[in-house]
């Protein structure tokens, strides 16, 4: 099987709801969004024979995706006051609402979910949410 991986970073403010911890307070991370895409067989020609996909196009997918993410606070639907809502949208904040609770592990899901749609054969997604800490989702 080939595999080909890339990566792109993003800066965003999160915080959970219902954590008993420090976690639950608003707080930033430098995200990375690593993807790897696989593949049985290599291009056979064109521009791209003996390649799964031209890195420069996976590249820039990612990076996209990323970008989407970058500067903003992130919040799970429904976990604050409307009016606490209502002030950050006045302050013109880039908000970022998710269905789900912002964890490394559910954004995995949910960006190997965006790749795919893309039509990628994807075999793994990795989100660091620090140097140290990452977590992965694949099939
Ligand atoms: N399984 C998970 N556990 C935690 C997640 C997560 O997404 N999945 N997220 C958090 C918090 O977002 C928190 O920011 C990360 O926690 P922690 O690693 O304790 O934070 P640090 O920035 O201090 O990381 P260091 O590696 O200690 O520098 C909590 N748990
Ligand atoms: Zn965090």
């Amino acid at each position: 099987m080939y595999q080909l991986t890339t990566h792109a970073s993003f800066d965003s403010a999160h915080f959970l709801s219902g954590y008993e911890g420090k976690c639950r307070n608003l707080h930033g991370h430098r995200w990375k969004l690593e993807v790897t895409v696989s593949s049985e067989e290599l291009a056979q020609e064109g521009q791209i024979r003996g390649m799964i996909v031209d890195f420069g196009e996976l590249k820039k997918d990612v990076k996209d995706l990323a970008d989407e993410f970058d500067h903003c606070l992130i919040i799970e639907r429904g976990t604050l006051k409307e009016k606490t809502m209502e002030a950050l949208e006045e302050e013109e904040f880039r908000i970022i609402q998710v269905e789900f609770r912002p964890t490394a592990e559910n954004f995995a899901r949910y960006f190997y979910e965006r790749i795919k749609a893309l039509g990628y054969q994807v075999s793994l997604v990795k989100v660091y949410e620090t140097p140290n800490n990452m977590a992965g989702y694949g099939e």
